[in-house]
């Protein structure tokens, strides 16, 4: 009777398209799912959306959070959950930002285990695909909505750094071949300024509730008012893989059609906001008619950090500019070259950036770097 068929999952009437004579939907296959294997199967089944459908990696102070935001509030959207809030790193996972499941979470390394170096924890993989992707609720949604989770150092490979982004990347890559990559970065320095401000907000906390790594010691002297912002970002900045390497190992492990890049800048300007929202959401084949009209500004510590400016010596900011110049031709090389940018057009909005910080030099030779 149709009343006792089972319910959602692709049913005309209450029928399933397997009782139809169509096959099992892909929303039928997944009901049970606990694990890849079974997502896999389920995935060679119809459906719209794929699940998990993408990931937003990174990167980190790019407006990802805003981002997260923008799509959990489109109406297609899945997810309707917020931000996470603060956790103990030992919590099982249960959000959809900054899950960290593929990262740490979700126990995805076997380092010492030569012969199945990949294979995620299975208590952990289930929780991931029954709350954090939220398996149920793709299921009585028949697919429709897009399910996701957007974790900012999938850029940066393990939590632990035992594992590098190439391995984390073609990890994903096996798990779940088919979801789509969205990546946004910011103009190099900004983003290093931004990540740096970010940590000196986490000092004002006690120590036993954040404490600072080895490398953010720069940043306590900062606070302290013994090291200027340019002593703190300029070894980064001169790092030649911290930004280039991610996005390579991404495009490796993935195929172009599978990656969405933007830039920052274009995702938070006034004149150029509502053209990348509605690629993002081309991209993944949501409807940007029913997407918001305006983004979020979460997460941003930059009107009350320093808005005039972080003060900077005309030579120190020239050097900051080289560093992230070379950095910004080899990233817009590798975008025009997968053909996701125009090589000139990318590197026109960071000059922009750099040019209006070098005009902003004193004839006593001080300036103010205002990050975008
Ligand atoms: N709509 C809009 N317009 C302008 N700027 C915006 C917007 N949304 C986010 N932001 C800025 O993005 C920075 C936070 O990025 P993330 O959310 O990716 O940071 S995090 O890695 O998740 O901590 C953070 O930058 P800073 O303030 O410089 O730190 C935010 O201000």
């Amino acid at each position: 009777a149709v009343g006792s068929a089972p319910q959602g999952g692709g049913s005309l009437f209450g029928w399933t398209s397997d009782m139809l004579g169509l096959g099992e939907s892909r929303a039928e296959a997944l009901r049970s799912c606990t694990d890849f294997a079974c997502v896999r199967q389920a995935h060679t089944r119809p459906g719209k959306f794929n699940f998990p459908h993408f990931f937003i990696i990174g990167f980190p102070k790019a407006a990802t959070t805003s981002l997260h935001a923008y799509l959990t509030a489109h109406p297609q959207a899945l997810n309707p959950r917020g931000k996470a809030p603060p956790r103990p790193r030992t919590c099982p996972v249960t959000h959809p930002q900054e899950a960290q499941f593929f990262s740490g979470k979700g126990a995805c390394w076997h380092p010492d285990n030569e012969t199945a170096h990949w294979g995620c924890g299975a208590a952990e993989t289930a929780h991931y695909i029954n709350h954090t992707l939220r398996r149920d609720d793709a299921v009585k949604f028949g697919m429709e909505r897009p399910a996701f989770e957007s974790t900012t150092d999938y850029v940066w490979g393990g939590i632990n750094m035992s594992t590098s982004v190439y391995e984390l990347a073609a990890g994903v890559r096996y798990e779940v071949p088919w979801v789509k990559i969205v990546i946004s970065m910011r103009e190099p320095i900004s983003h290093q300024i931004s990540g740096k401000v970010h940590t000196l907000d986490m000092l004002k906390n006690p120590e036993w509730w954040f404490n600072p790594e080895e490398a953010d010691a720069c940043v306590r002297r900062l606070y302290n008012g013994t090291a200027t912002m340019y002593d703190c970002i300029k070894n980064q900045l001169k790092k030649e893989g911290s930004y280039l390497e991610p996005l390579n190992a991404w495009l490796t492990a993935f195929p172009p059609e599978q990656v969405h890049v933007i830039q920052f800048e274009n995702l938070t300007g006034d004149a150029t906001r509502a053209a990348t929202l509605n690629g993002v959401m081309r991209f993944l084949g949501m409807e940007p008619e029913l997407g918001l009209k305006t983004l979020f500004r979460n997460n941003s510590r930059k009107a009350e950090a320093r808005p005039e400016g972080w003060p900077m010596k005309r030579a120190h900011l020239e050097e900051l500019v080289g560093s992230a110049q070379t950095k910004a031709e080899r990233i817009a090389d590798v975008l025009e070259r997968y053909g996701f940018h125009s090589q000139a057009a990318w590197m026109a909005s960071w000059r922009a950036s750099w040019d209006a910080n070098l005009a902003s030099c004193k004839p006593d030779g001080m300036c103010a770097f205002v990050p975008t």
